[in-house]
């Protein structure tokens, strides 16, 4: 793609070395300036890039940018943007599904294993020097060989199972639809139907659904009750997927063993909050495509999307309302 001056786009939370894929192709407005005069910057714009922790695309930000033809969002999950509110305004909305897939995987097996092996908790024993270190006071549970339940098969859950078959372990999962034949036998992974049977057979449960109005609290109280008081809850997908209230409840109650959750609601979670200060609860603040290799691809994929946009040409991952 030739340079193009002539494009506007705004700017936030980039790291260097993205800022020059996008200035290849896009004169940069960051948000900060943009609201500082939007009458100047305003009509220009015609790319907006965000991030989920960005400012809402509001309608009062949609009509002050006439020129807008795209939002594009760095990540696969779009539940903070109103697609058809954004659509209605004459402007598409793109994501980028697939080149974030490997590093949420990643993160949901480092979750998993550092919560089951309690390498945090030991970490802080071997860099102070004050600790006695009894490891039998802090037994780790096995992955290897175990059941892992994975709820949401796209292509993050299914990168999870193709992880997890190297640990030997058995997988579970359950999916709006069934995979194939063939994808179920390369990893070995059996469909339940009924979300229970998986939920009371894991020893490990991970969440890689998107957040939609059917996700929102899937697992609640009653899903947590029926878990094994073994069990452990992964979630790489949203917070909302998950009634918060019942899991520090679930983890106080001992109605599972831990929970380890790269995603919370709100993010970050207020300091006081008592998810941050319970023992069997490991948190980190949605890291899960931030490698320096998926944040350059995100960006690639989403200047690809906005230059599209700008040109008039069918986006490569346009989200479009079912
Ligand atoms: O949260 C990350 C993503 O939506 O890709």
């Amino acid at each position: 793609m030739s340079p193009c001056p002539n494009r506007f786009s705004f700017l936030e939370g980039y790291i260097e070395e993205s800022v020059d894929i996008l200035k290849r192709h896009f004169h940069i407005v960051c948000h900060k300036d943009f609201l500082q005069n939007p009458a100047l910057h305003g009509p220009k714009i015609q790319a907006v890039f965000m991030w989920n922790c960005c400012p809402a695309a509001e309608p009062s930000l949609l009509k002050s940018l006439p020129s807008l033809k795209v939002i594009t969002n760095g990540g696969v999950g779009i539940d903070h943007l109103d697609v058809s509110l954004i659509n209605s305004f004459g402007v598409k909305v793109a994501n980028t599904p697939g080149v974030v897939s490997d590093a949420t995987a990643d993160i949901a097996m480092g979750l998993l294993l550092a919560s089951a092996r309690n390498i945090v908790e030991y970490n802080m024993i071997a860099v102070d020097p004050k600790t006695n270190y009894v490891p039998q006071n802090l037994m780790g549970v096995e992955v290897t060989g175990s059941t892992l339940g994975i709820i949401g098969m796209g292509d993050i859950g299914y990168k999870i199972a193709q992880r997890s078959k190297g640990f030997n372990m058995r997988i579970l999962y359950h999916n709006r639809n069934r995979r194939s034949a063939e994808d179920e036998q390369a990893v070995g992974a059996t469909y339940c139907k009924n979300m229970d049977d998986l939920l009371k057979e894991s020893d490990f449960v991970a969440l890689a659904v998107s957040l939609t109005s059917k996700t929102t609290g899937l697992i609640g109280r009653r899903e947590l009750s029926v878990m094994k008081p073994t069990a452990t809850l992964v979630n790489v997908s949203r917070g909302l997927v998950v009634d918060q209230d019942a899991l520090v409840e679930a983890l106080r109650s001992g109605t599972i063993r831990a929970a380890a959750l790269d995603v919370t609601h709100p993010e970050p979670l207020p300091r006081d909050h008592p998810l941050l200060s319970l023992p069997n609860a490991l948190i980190t603040p949605h890291i899960g495509t931030n490698t320096f290799a998926t944040t350059m691809k995100m960006v690639e994929r989403m200047v690809e999307n906005a230059v599209a946009a700008v040109k008039g040409l069918p986006l490569p991952d346009e989200v479009k309302l079912k």
